[in-house]
């Protein structure tokens, strides 16, 4: 092994190359340099000019060279005007519910369209690890899933599980499957405690007990227990509403879940279990009831709808660059009190006629963002669970505000730890108060200017920071930005195509 870090690299190259079954002669045609000089590369002999690394990266699949490589950071340098037209992306929160649910059908489920993003990819991993086939099907993420005859959850991928919250709704299939078995500790962004008790009682109906010891759930399953009365939640959650959902897809009598989210990812989800041939009434409602089958067996295709809260990012990014652009495939319904309120800012913005989405159902548009002067909103602003305004789309709201004319209340009163990372656009020239954990005040207009910030461990606000350095004067960078690809697909890149200047880049 060679030592430092150009032997490092010239390792992951040679690691790399052998991978794609190419020979150092090969490699050299590609990027036009000789045998020789690859062979002093890979030897760590060799000094590398960045330029040289990222040809090298393109040349043999670039996530290859990257392993090992460290985070990646964002430099931007702004301010930015953006121009032209970006389309909207299908939703985290419904690929990773799908991909879960897919563990209902015993037959082959295809999913179009889905969200690139790392929380996908460690879904995808823990499915691989207990047996599930997947396979990307073309560049339109098109994906195809296959599972086994037989579970393997002793083999489960626990550093791939312990990085996402969602492997909480693998309690809801897997409790048809299996009379007992263990799932790790679920993970995800650092928003404080969530709590996992709504979902044990959403289950516990269907004879579902679970031990939380030692890292894991130890779950397992009293086939006398059946639900008897309706299923009352406690708390109108996403996750917990879908893991109701898919265990009364397998529960042959009719269930009904009261309280229940009507969220736009649960509402793809119902959309999936009918395709299933499972009886959902009440989609878009708090009452779903739900007629399960015994056994599901069939090939299914599905297309999930576009992701509301990419939209709210997207406009966001408008706003404060005070762009004009066209973002397309809006899902409206899920956005429009969140426009409402920004139409009270005094932002301008047409709309085209609304159209539907692939799967059929969800109502989409084009908005066209226009030059707007912003001033603060004269009630504070707040979420609520569906049709409110959505929990993710409110911190979007402090960096509007921060370009608006007045004093911004935002209340938080969902995670006990989002709010408090929007005090980073304070780095930034912004006039962030935390009045309290759930709250804070923002005043506006801000003259925002360049600066070093450390991703927040959490997916939105690291995004707002984002957005804001796109509207500061000067050089930003944002470090280990892992908890964005999270959730975005190519964001910086795709920005990058409205004109933005954001460049990746990696410790080494
Ligand atoms: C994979 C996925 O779909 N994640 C979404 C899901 O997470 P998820 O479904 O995991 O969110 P939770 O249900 O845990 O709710 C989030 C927080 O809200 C509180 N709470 C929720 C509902 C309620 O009626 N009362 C209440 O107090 C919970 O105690 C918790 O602290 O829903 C959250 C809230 O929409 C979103 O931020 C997440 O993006
Ligand atoms: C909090 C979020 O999601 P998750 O449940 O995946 O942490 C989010 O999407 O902002």
């Amino acid at each position: 092994m060679t030592d430092g870090y150009k032997g490092r690299i010239g390792n992951l190259i040679r690691d790399a190359r052998k991978h794609k079954g190419l020979t150092q002669a090969q490699l050299a045609d590609l990027l036009n340099t000789s045998q020789s000089a690859i062979n002093r590369i890979e030897q760590g002999q060799q000094n590398l000019s960045l330029e040289m690394i990222a040809r090298v990266g393109a040349a043999l699949d670039s996530s290859l060279v990257d392993i090992g490589a460290g985070p990646t950071h964002l430099r931007v340098t702004g301010p930015t005007t953006l121009s032209g037209e970006i389309t909207v992306k299908t939703s985290k929160n419904a690929g990773v519910a799908l991909l879960v649910g897919s563990l209902l059908n015993r037959g082959r489920t295809t999913l179009r369209k889905v969200a690139r993003i790392e929380e996908v990819n460690r879904i995808i991993e823990v499915l691989n690890s207990i047996g599930v086939q997947t396979r990307w099907l073309n560049d339109d993420n098109d994906l195809e899933i296959v599972p086994p005859k037989e579970l393997r959850l002793d083999a489960v991928d626990e550093a791939a599980a312990r990085r996402t919250r969602s492997v909480i709704m693998f309690l809801g299939p897997l409790l048809h499957r299996l009379d007992t078995f263990e799932l790790p500790y679920a993970g995800g962004c650092n928003l404080g405690t969530r709590t996992v008790e709504p979902h044990m009682s959403a289950l516990r109906p269907f004879g579902l007990e679970v031990k939380a010891t030692d890292g894991a759930y130890h779950a397992s399953v009293n086939r006398e227990i059946q639900p008897g009365r309706p299923i009352v939640l406690t708390e109108r959650g996403d996750t917990v509403t879908e893991n109701a959902l898919m265990a009364a897809a397998l529960h042959p009598g009719t269930t009904v879940i009261r309280n229940a989210s009507s969220n736009y990812m649960v509402q793809d989800l119902c959309f999936y279990l009918q395709k299933l041939g499972v009886e959902v009434e009440g989609v878009g409602t708090t009452t779903l009831r739900v007629t399960g089958r015994e056994v599901i067996d069939v090939d299914v295709d599905y297309a999930p709808s576009e992701d509301p809260i990419e939209a709210m990012s997207l406009l966001t990014a408008a706003i404060v660059t005070d762009s004009e652009i066209t973002i397309k495939r809006v899902p409206i319904e899920f956005m429009e009190i969140e426009l409402a309120t920004l139409e009270e800012m005094g932002f301008n913005y047409t709309l085209s006629e609304e159209y539907l989405a692939l799967n059929g159902k969800t109502r989409l548009v084009d908005i066209n963002t226009k030059h707007s002067v912003l001033h603060a909103p004269l009630d504070k602003i707040h979420p609520l669970p569906f049709p409110g305004l959505n929990i993710d789309n409110l911190p979007f709201f402090a960096a509007i505000a921060a370009v608006a004319q007045g004093q911004t209340l935002l209340h938080d009163w969902v995670y006990e730890n989002r709010a408090i990372y929007l005090t980073e656009l304070n780095k930034l020239g912004g006039n962030v108060t935390l009045m309290d954990p759930h709250r804070v005040m923002i005043e506006g207009p801000t003259h925002f200017s360049g600066t070093e910030i450390v991703c927040p461990p959490a997916l939105r606000p690291a995004v707002v920071v984002l957005l804001a350095m796109l509207a500061s004067k000067g050089t930003s960078v944002l470090r280990s930005t892992y908890v964005i690809a999270r959730g975005y697909e190519d964001l910086a890149e795709r920005l990058n195509q409205l004109g933005a200047n954001i460049t990746a880049f990696r410790d080494i």
